[in-house]
């Protein structure tokens, strides 16, 4: 595998590699590589010729400073562990590579953004729209991977596709889990070992949620769903939201709706964490 650093090299190498009439898979990450990674890796190994993974912890995305500066970083296990999935070259570039000047960019994505994620973490999505654009035109790739488990952001980098044009099929993953059902996630590194036991409530939480989505109403589930959490320890719900899969927007009256998403975010300590659930209510 080679590791590349400057953003001219990756274009050199990604132009050679598309002449060659090679695809290529890209899988853009932060880093602190775990198995939802390397599904994403292994997927893109199999389905392309190529595959790049990018690690590069984003500043501009990131809405709390000390949550960007104590973010996870083991560049040299995750370069072991690249190794081990076939990925062919790690894009791994500095911050004055990205950004040589000031982005400037303002992306809308309207209600899209006004929801979760983007009502609690101001500016993260326009970050966000704005590393993922550059990392497109970087590697310009075939097909790129993304995970369920920040499913708002998949959603709203769907859209980012479909409104700037790129040439590329956007593809999903499942969320992995750990044996207790706290789905994986690099932040997870900073739990410690109490704080690692009491985040898997927040899957607990989910599940029971889903359990009463035919019982109960939107509203008294989600009044359970903060009473459950705030009996734990160390643990401060941020929302928890039953939301229309294809809009993420809200739902109110579960017959309107096929499919929901159950979606969380809370701190367990200082650590915000964020995981969900699609439920097909036909199907239920
Ligand atoms: N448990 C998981 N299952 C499937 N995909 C995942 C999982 N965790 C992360 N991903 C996906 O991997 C890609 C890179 O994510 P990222 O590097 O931010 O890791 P992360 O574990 O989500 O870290 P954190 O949530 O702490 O930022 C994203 O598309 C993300 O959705
Ligand atoms: C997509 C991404 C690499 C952009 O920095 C990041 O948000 C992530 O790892 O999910
Ligand atoms: N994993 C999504 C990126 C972030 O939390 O900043």
């Amino acid at each position: 595998m080679e590791v590349i650093k400057q953003v001219s090299t990756i274009r050199e190498k990604v132009q050679a590699l598309r002449c060659g009439g090679k695809r290529i898979g890209f899988v853009p990450t932060m880093g602190a590589l775990h198995e939802g990674h390397l599904q994403l890796l292994r997927a893109s190994a199999q389905e392309n010729d190529v595959t790049i993974c990018s690690i590069f912890v984003n500043p501009t995305q990131f809405n709390n400073p000390d949550d960007y500066k104590l973010y996870p970083r083991t560049l040299e296990q995750d370069v072991e562990l690249l190794k081990t999935v076939n990925c062919d070259y790690l894009f791994a570039p500095g911050a004055e590579e990205v950004y040589p000047q000031q982005p400037l960019l303002q992306f809308s994505f309207g209600p899209l953004e006004a929801v979760m994620e983007g009502e609690h973490r101001p500016g993260h999505f326009n970050g966000v729209a704005t590393v993922v654009s550059k990392l497109f035109h970087f590697v310009q790739p075939h097909k790129a991977y993304f995970g369920q488990k920040d499913l708002q952001q998949v959603t709203i980098v769907r859209q980012l596709v479909q409104a700037l044009s790129f040439d590329l099929e956007l593809v999903c993953y499942p969320t992995i889990r750990e044996e207790d059902g706290l789905a994986m996630s690099s932040r997870n590194k900073r739990l410690n070992v109490e704080q690692r036991q009491i985040a898997a409530n927040l899957y607990n939480a989910l599940q029971m949620a889903r359990g009463q989505l035919g019982q109960k109403a939107v509203a008294a589930i989600k009044e359970d769903i903060r009473n459950y959490l705030n009996q734990q320890d160390q643990v401060e719900l941020e929302y928890f939201e039953v939301a229309d899969v294809n809009t993420l927007q809200p739902v109110q009256d579960l017959s309107e709706v096929q499919e929901v998403a159950l979606c969380i975010a809370a701190f367990v300590g200082p650590v915000r964490l964020i995981d969900n659930l699609l439920v097909n209510l036909k199907e239920e």
